[in-house]
């Protein structure tokens, strides 16, 4: 842990851990106390306030400035070249022009980690091409994938699980959502993304230094996060509070805005294929099953689909033991 997030006197000082892969020592070592210390420390924190704050200098700030101006190129496309994205699951494809949300805008790139996806994305929104969008694209998504699975890696070794993630990393699949919230123009409609939990194992966000989340605590405390330039949230979402067995939090977030800025964001979120199961390491007299084996998008589509209210977990409504 390198620092503390800024925040108000009596909120919680979130922590913010160097995961840049220069800076973590030798984590090939599972004995080195430096490394073991680390994976507590992201424990901890994604139990406690389900979200931390990542320094990754992996990501260049060269390549950070250019996926922004690509993805800001990507919304100036004329709006009948964006709803080209389309997705038989809801949230993959073009979202916006929503009544409730009107600053929201947003595009999917499924299985973005994977050198065709990106070009064919690429080239559905841009006939004749585009190399700068395609290439930092691609590169942005291997580098920020890598973080997801460092810190899956960490998670995993912390709860002694490790014998778990290869099979782990080997189901998982990234979708890339950029976001545009606008600036509004009504000080009072200024919400950009409603309360939610993210269905995914991991929800990796990064801004354009415009910052907007605003995430709710165990405490129901809401805290809007001031994050640092260049740098991360690393977010837990259901399938992790799941797998954990109620361990890690899944916690409500919404986006508000607030300057004059607009607001561009990278969401990479994992998924995992197939079924998962409950580490038998995480099940004991202590900790009784509280989940079943469960499909993390059977979990995301019974959310889309939900006829009632979001109940308290989605995870115990859909797969809770
Ligand atoms: O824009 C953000 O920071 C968060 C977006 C978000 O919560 C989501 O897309 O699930
Ligand atoms: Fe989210």
């Amino acid at each position: 842990m390198i620092d503390m997030a800024n925040s108000q006197d009596q909120q919680p000082k979130i922590p913010i851990f160097d995961l840049s892969t220069k800076n973590l020592n030798n984590p090939s070592s599972s004995s080195d106390s430096s490394w073991v210390e680390a994976c507590k420390n992201v424990q901890h924190a994604l139990e406690e306030y389900g979200f931390f704050i990542a320094k990754y200098d992996d990501v260049s700030p060269e390549l950070d400035g250019q996926v922004f101006d690509v993805v800001q190129e990507l919304f100036d496309l004329p709006l009948e070249r964006k709803t080209k994205n389309t997705s038989d699951l809801v949230f993959y494809g073009y979202v916006g022009q929503l009544p409730h949300a009107p600053l929201h805008e947003s595009m999917g790139i499924p299985e973005v980690t994977t050198v065709d996806a990106v070009q064919s994305f690429t080239n559905l929104m841009w006939p004749s091409g585009n190399k700068t969008f395609c290439e930092s694209i691609q590169v942005y998504a291997k580098l920020v994938s890598e973080l997801e699975q460092m810190v899956d890696r960490m998670v995993f070794e912390s709860y002694g699980a490790q014998k778990h993630y290869e099979s782990h990393i080997g189901a998982t699949t990234y979708l890339l959502r950029t976001i545009k919230y606008s600036v509004p123009d009504d000080i009072n409609m200024n919400m950009g993304t409603n309360v939610h939990t993210d269905k995914s194992f991991l929800s990796i966000l990064h801004q354009n230094q415009v910052n907007g989340l605003e995430i709710q605590l165990r405490n129901g405390d809401w805290f809007a996060v001031d994050v640092p330039p260049a740098s991360f949230i690393v977010m837990a979402g259901d399938a992790y509070e799941a797998w954990s067995n109620g361990r890690i939090y899944a916690s409500k977030h919404k986006v508000i805005m607030k300057g004059d800025k607009p607001r561009y964001c990278l969401a990479l979120f994992s998924f995992n294929h197939g079924i998962t199961v409950i580490p038998e390491e995480l099940v004991d007299s202590d900790h009784p099953l509280q989940f079943n084996p469960f499909d993390n998008f059977g979990l995301a589509r019974f959310y889309l689909t939900a006829v009632t209210q979001m109940t308290e977990s989605t995870a115990k409504a859909y797969c809770g033991a």
